[in-house]
């Protein structure tokens, strides 16, 4: 958590100080629209990079997908501790699996 909360501290002070050159100041300023279609963008290339089964570009492609990810918590306000939080309620639970019946498919 801690490069991802780096990030966000980077992707804010970009928010408020604009920047020369700053990638994260032209999708500011392009607004929320090309945030998500970026983020839509970046989690296809995700998905083909794991489908052709080469990890490196995967992973490459997550980096991507998570930085614009951060880059939209930062424009709707939602803060690394509130999605930290969630993920360590979550971590308490497990056997998560939900059973599966049947009969409750054809309804
Ligand atoms: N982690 C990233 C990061 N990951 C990906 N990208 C940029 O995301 C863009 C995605 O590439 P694409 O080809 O999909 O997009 P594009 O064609 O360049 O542009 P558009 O399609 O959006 O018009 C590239 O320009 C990458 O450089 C990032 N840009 C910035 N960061 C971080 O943000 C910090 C601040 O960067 P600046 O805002 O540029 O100073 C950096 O130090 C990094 O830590």
């Amino acid at each position: 958590m801690d490069v991802v909360k780096g990030l966000y501290e980077v992707a804010k002070q970009r928010k408020e100080t604009k920047q020369e050159g700053s990638y994260t100041c032209y999708l500011f300023e392009q607004g929320l629209d090309k945030i998500l279609k970026k983020c839509g963008e970046e989690c296809s290339e995700v998905i083909i990079a794991a489908k052709n089964g080469n990890n490196e570009d995967t992973a490459n492609e997550i980096c991507d997908l998570l930085y614009h990810l951060i880059v939209m918590m930062v424009q709707a306000g939602i803060s690394v501790e509130e999605v930290e939080g969630i993920l360590e309620e979550r971590r308490q639970k497990i056997g998560n699996l939900k059973t599966f019946h049947v009969s409750d498919h054809n309804t």
